[in-house]
């Protein structure tokens, strides 16, 4: 059995991954962090993992999280960078939620997260955890960057096209609106109930954290830069990330339909729909699965991809425990495949 660790059991994230693991064939939860809640009863916490997770909150740090083969950071960004050189020195390995390992570029990070990053020799180490991209270095790493929440829903969705080099890179439009818990859990007025519950709004639009991260990984799949205008939006529902996406196509003729199908057949957790598709967030909903429907609309050439998730799942937890299955050479899917909550 994988011996596993969570720092920041008693974030949203956190819970997920505990939701995940809890009834994963090769895992045991072995120690589970939170700094407000030390020696209360997970179960106590998370009524739903009752009968499922027996363990109390401990202090993080490396007493407790040394004897874990893999640690989990479901924490603020700045958490990791400062705890993973001892527990990777100590033969364990790590699997970041936040962005501490995303930027390949400490002026980037520093820039965009207002602080010098705190190890920048181990960028170079950090594989970013895509597996849709990055099978192959996932599977060798011992130091795992899970992709944002935005990034994961836009990098998928545009894949195949920029790939393929059928869009114009220079030009592409990211309109991506995501669930309030995608700002976690925490007490603060902009996420309050009565702020967001029946209300619609874009945020961040002079730039957001997410677009170099973005961009970092548009330009990897095109081999070159990419021009990219990205704008978040809160919308008033709890889980889900929906994702419109504009580009340029070069030429007029193409099977973008079967494109797509033919990059995403051996894909466990990307679904494109059948063409004329709507994906709809409530689908994907609890569950580790990008659903993607491309479209060529009436009039000009313009391609428009849409792309959901379940920020949570595929845009985090899930993910990140697609990330661990490769690196223990396991089934990709082991703990994951499921059925999504409809409605
Ligand atoms: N929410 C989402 O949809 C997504 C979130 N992420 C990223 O994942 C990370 C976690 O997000 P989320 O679960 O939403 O966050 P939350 O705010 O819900 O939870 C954060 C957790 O981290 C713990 N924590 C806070 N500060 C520290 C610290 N200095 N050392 C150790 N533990 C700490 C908190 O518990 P305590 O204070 O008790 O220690 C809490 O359990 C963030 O970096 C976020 O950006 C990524 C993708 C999607
Ligand atoms: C709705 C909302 O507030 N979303 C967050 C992004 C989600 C997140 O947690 O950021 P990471 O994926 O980088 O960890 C935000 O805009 O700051």
């Amino acid at each position: 059995m994988i011996r596993a660790g969570i720092v920041g059991g008693t974030g949203y994230t956190g819970v997920e991954l505990l939701r995940i693991l809890a009834t994963h064939p090769e895992v045991k939860i072995e120690a589970v962090t939170s700094r407000s809640d030390v020696g209360k009863r997970v179960d106590a916490a998370y009524p739903n993992l009752r009968g499922f997770v027996d363990a109390a909150f401990v202090e993080p740090g490396a007493e407790a999280l040394a004897g874990c083969d893999v640690v989990f950071f479901a924490t603020p960004n700045g958490t990791a960078m400062r705890m993973a050189p001892e527990l990777l020195a100590r033969g364990v390995k790590v699997i970041d939620l936040a962005a501490d390992f995303r930027l390949q570029d400490p002026a980037v990070w520093a820039h965009w997260y207002g602080e010098p990053h705190a190890c920048p020799e181990l960028l170079a180490d950090a594989v970013y955890g895509l597996p849709e991209v990055n099978r192959a270095a996932i599977r060798e790493a011992r130091l795992i960057a899970c992709p944002g929440c935005y990034p994961t829903a836009v990098q998928l969705g545009l894949l195949p096209l920029l790939e393929a080099g059928v869009i114009d890179p220079g030009r592409i439009i990211a309109d991506v609106k995501s669930g309030v818990s995608g700002a976690g859990r925490k007490a603060e007025i902009p996420i309050l109930m009565s702020e967001t519950g029946e209300s619609f709004k874009a945020y961040a639009v002079q730039g957001h954290r997410h677009w170099p991260e973005i961009k970092q990984g548009l330009a990897l799949m095109a081999g070159t830069t990419v021009g990219l205008t990205f704008v978040p939006h809160l919308v008033p529902m709890i889980r889900g990330i929906h994702a419109t996406l504009y580009a340029d196509l070069k030429g007029d003729a193409g099977d973008w339909q079967a494109l797509f199908e033919a990059r995403y057949r051996d894909e466990p957790f990307v679904d494109v729909l059948p063409q004329g598709s709507h994906p709809d967030t409530r689908n994907v909903r609890g569950v580790n699965r990008c659903q993607i429907a491309v479209h060529r609309p009436l009039g000009g050439n313009t391609v428009v991809v849409l792309s959901v998730i379940d920020n949570l799942v595929k845009g985090a937890a899930g993910q990140a425990v697609q990330n661990m299955n490769l690196m223990f050479g396991l089934a990709e899917t082991a703990g994951l495949w499921a059925v999504g909550l409809y409605p």
